[in-house]
């Protein structure tokens, strides 16, 4: 299985690759120029992990690097409300592209270690998760640097591929 992670930069996308494939975490990160690509083993399960750049200039490859994936994960810093609205916007614009119709989205709210970081609610309220029909949304809320619900990332991805074999 393939999976696109995108997001605006700072997001925590790499941090998320990195909390996925080998628990590690750091403080200092070079942002991601263009993307990268990790594979991560499960038991059986073999998952192909496109990271990419969220800075402005790399977002108009997101759509490019999200057409073959089974899923897009759309990572969010869920402490930074300034950028919440540009995230917003990001995020439906992409899902608007006709090659992308039914490809599932899990929303991952990154930082909930830091006190400012929405719930869950105020998260999918805020990026207007409800209005996106026709696929599968589902919203998880995480800390890579605590390692708080990685593993419940993980098990959806392992699952979700499973049951596409
Ligand atoms: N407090 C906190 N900081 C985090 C967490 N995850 C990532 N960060 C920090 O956020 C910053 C950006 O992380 P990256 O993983 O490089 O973000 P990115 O989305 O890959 O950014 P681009 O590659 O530029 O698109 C780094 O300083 C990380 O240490 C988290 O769960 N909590
Ligand atoms: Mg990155």
């Amino acid at each position: 299985m393939e999976i696109s992670l995108i997001g605006l930069h700072n997001a925590g996308k790499t941090s998320l690759v990195n909390a996925i494939a080998t628990g590690g975490y750091s403080e200092d990160m070079i942002p991601t120029v263009g993307f990268n690509m990790r594979k991560v083993t499960r038991g059986n399960v073999t998952i192909k992990l496109w990271d990419l750049g969220g800075q402005p200039r790399f977002r108009s490859m997101w759509e490019r690097y999200c057409r073959a994936v089974s899923v897009i994960v759309y990572v969010v810093d869920a402490a930074d409300h300034e950028n919440l609205p540009v995230s917003k916007s990001e995020l439906h614009d992409l899902l608007s592209k006709p090659s992308l119709n039914g490809i599932p989205v899990l929303v991952v709210g990154n930082k909930i270690d830091k006190p400012e970081a929405l719930s869950q609610q105020d998260l999918t309220d805020q990026l207007g998760l409800k209005s996106l029909t026709n696929r599968e949304v589902c919203c998880f809320m995480v800390s890579c640097k605590n390692s708080t619900n990685i593993d419940t990332v993980i098990d959806w991805l392992v699952k979700y591929s499973k049951s596409k074999n």
